[in-house]
């Protein structure tokens, strides 16, 4: 491996990263493991989570990097009990937790005169309650064990400007809601040293963005974004890494939008 510089390490550092089963939260976890860490996927499915695990450790091995300590968990981020649960269950896994990366998320969306309630709430329960609850429980687990931590909330370039053309005014607003959340709690933990910033993704290739209605979409969306292009989600990995490590000691508060230039108009 080329070197780089040493502050973009996370040797040893223990990160959860929430929905680390597929996309942009697997791609995050693989980058931690990469740079040193181990780490915690929690999702929706056991199973799911152990198979991400067996991917991500086959790149560290095929790098001849030392092996990652990794461990799958079960938990709907937008239950109380469930994530006190699994968060007890990775303190005592791993003994500490120095990075937390909250990626679970949904997608979707109908018109606003249509919108049911109850998938409104839905999409609330999930992007913003969940985040909030396992931000809780890493800011009190820090606070707690003097830990100067990360905690890198993946919000979304639809938390700054309305996408076109499709109509998804909960996900919008779920997004911009997880942004102020970075806020309020990077200026409330910052006197223990614990760092909160979020990354917002503009469109990338995952299952969120698969089917043929979405095909069609991207060929709006790309006459929008100045690079042409929809993002893989490995692009993400250098920005959550900087993120978590020390490379951005003095980072906190802050939106990075990594959107293809989306949001320059
Ligand atoms: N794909 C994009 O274009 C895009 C753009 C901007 C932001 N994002 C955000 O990035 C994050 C990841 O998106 P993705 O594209 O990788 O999506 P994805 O659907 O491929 O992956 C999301 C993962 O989160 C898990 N998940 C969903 N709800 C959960 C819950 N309640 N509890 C636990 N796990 C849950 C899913 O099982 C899945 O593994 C989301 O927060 C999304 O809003 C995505
Ligand atoms: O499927 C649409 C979503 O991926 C979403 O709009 C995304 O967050 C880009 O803004």
């Amino acid at each position: 491996m080329s070197p780089t510089l040493p502050c973009f390490t996370l040797d040893d550092k223990v990160c959860v990263v929430t929905g680390a089963s597929q996309g942009l939260g697997q791609q995050i976890l693989a980058a931690f493991c990469l740079s040193g860490g181990h780490g915690a996927v929690v999702d929706l499915s056991l199973d799911s989570a152990q198979k991400s695990i067996e991917t991500i450790n086959a790149e560290v091995k095929e790098k001849g990097l030392p092996p990652a300590k990794l461990h799958p968990y079960e938990c709907n981020t937008a239950d109380e009990q469930g994530v006190k649960k699994t968060w007890n269950q990775i303190v005592k896994d791993f003994g500490k937790v120095d990075v937390l990366c909250t990626n679970a998320g949904i997608t979707g969306g109908v018109p606003a005169e249509d919108y049911d309630f109850n998938d409104w709430k839905g999409m609330l329960d999930v992007n913003v309650n969940g985040t909030f609850l396992f931000a809780k429980q890493a800011g009190q687990h820090m606070i707690e064990k003097h830990i100067k931590g990360s905690i890198i909330m993946v919000s979304s370039m639809s938390g700054v400007i309305v996408n076109r053309p499709q109509k998804q005014s909960a996900y919008n607003t779920s997004k911009a809601a997880v942004v102020q959340m970075m806020k309020s709690m990077a200026s409330e933990w910052g006197e223990h040293g614990i760092r909160v910033n979020a990354i917002s993704p503009g469109y990338i290739q995952t299952a969120a963005n698969e089917g043929e209605e979405m095909e069609k979409l991207s060929k709006e969306w790309v006459k929008d974004i100045p690079l042409h292009r929809i993002a893989k989600p490995e692009e993400f990995r250098g920005t959550a890494v900087y993120m978590a490590s020390d490379a951005s000691s003095y980072l906190t508060g802050a939106q990075i939008v990594v959107d293809g230039g989306y949001t320059v108009w």
